[in-house]
C-alpha cells in the first residue's frame, strides 16, 4: 500500500514514515525544477502552441503523460489523483491487488486543482528564477513530478484519516454524524508533530541541496531551494491541505 511500507502493516506510524519518505521526493523534485528558469510561456493561456490544443503547453503535456499513466494503470493505485480526471482512459494492464484499507467514499476526493493553483502561482514563483531557456517539455516533465509528488503527499491525508478513526472510532463518530468540520479538524491536529514536520523539510532543504564540492567543505550558503521556501511550503500548504484531505475523507467515513 504505502511507499516504503509493507502493505499488511496500517497504522499512524507506519502511515507517517512514508510521509518522512516522501519529503525526499518532493525535496528533490523541486530541486530538479530549480534548474530551469521560469519559462513562462509554458503556462500562457493564449500562445496556442499546440496545433489543435486550445490552452496552455503545460495542461497538454500533463494530459497527454497522464493518459499515457493511466493506460498503464497509474490511477487503479488508491494513491495516486490525476490532474485532469475527466475522459482519462481506463487501464489497459492487468489490475494489481492493491490492499483495500480505505473507505470507498475516499475515492472521490480529489483536490488536485486546489495544489495545482498553489504550485504555479504561489510556490513557483517563490524558487525558481526569472528567464526563459525554451527547454518546455523537460520543465513540464519537472513540474509534473512535483505535482504528483505533492498530490501523493496531500491526498495520503485519506490514509492518515483512515488510521486515525480506527484508532479513536467514539471521538470521531459523534463528530461525523454531526457533520462538524471545525471540530474534526481540532481532534485530527497534533500540532507538536507540525512543528517536527516544518524543522525537518527545512534541514532536508539544507542538507539535500548545498552545493557539495569535491574538497571536504560544503558550499552553504547557496542552497538549490531555499530551506525557508520548503518550510513555508508546508507550513502553508502541504500540511492544511493534508487536513483538509483528511476533514473531507472523515465526513464521508460512516456513509
Ligand atoms: O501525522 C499526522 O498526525 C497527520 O495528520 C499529518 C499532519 C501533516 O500533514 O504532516 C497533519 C495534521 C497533524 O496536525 C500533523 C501532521
Amino acid at each position: 500500500m504505502a511507499e516504503g511500507s509493507s502493505g499488511s502493516e496500517f497504522t499512524l506510524d507506519s502511515i507517517r514514515k512514508s510521509l518522512i519518505r516522501q519529503e525526499d521526493t518532493i525535496v528533490f523534485c523541486l530541486m530538479e525544477r530549480a534548474r530551469f528558469p521560469i519559462n513562462s510561456a509554458l503556462y500562457n493561456q493564449s500562445l496556442d502552441l499546440v496545433p489543435g490544443f486550445s490552452g496552455p503547453l503545460v495542461d497538454f503535456i500533463v494530459q497527454e503523460t497522464e493518459a499515457v499513466q493511466a493506460k498503464a494503470g497509474r490511477y487503479v493505485n488508491p494513491e495516486e489523483n490525476p490532474f485532469f480526471p475527466d475522459n482519462l482512459p481506463p487501464s489497459l494492464v492487468p489490475n494489481y491487488n492493491y490492499s483495500q484499507v480505505l473507505h470507498p467514499g475516499g475515492a472521490s476526493i480529489n483536490i488536485n486543482k486546489a495544489i495545482w493553483d498553489m504550485y504555479l502561482n504561489q510556490l513557483l514563483p517563490l524558487f525558481v528564477v526569472a528567464g526563459d531557456d525554451g527547454n518546455y517539455a523537460s520543465t513540464a516533465a519537472s513540474d509534473l513530478s512535483c505535482l504528483q509528488a505533492l498530490s501523493r503527499r496531500i491526498h495520503y491525508g485519506k490514509f492518515v484519516a483512515e488510521i486515525k478513526f480506527r484508532d479513536a472510532p467514539h471521538d470521531y463518530e459523534p463528530l461525523i454524524r454531526a457533520k462538524d468540520a471545525d471540530e474534526l479538524m481540532k481532534l485530527l491536529t497534533d500540532k507538536r508533530v507540525e512543528e517536527m514536520v516544518k524543522k525537518r523539510v527545512e534541514k532536508k532543504a539544507i542538507v539535500f541541496g548545498q552545493d557539495v564540492s569535491g574538497s571536504n567543505n560544503a558550499d552553504s550558503k547557496h542552497y538549490k531551494v531555499g530551506p525557508s521556501v520548503v518550510a513555508r511550503l508546508y507550513d502553508e500548504w502541504v500540511i492544511p491541505l493534508t487536513k483538509r484531505v483528511e476533514v473531507e475523507y472523515l465526513i464521508r467515513r460512516l456513509n
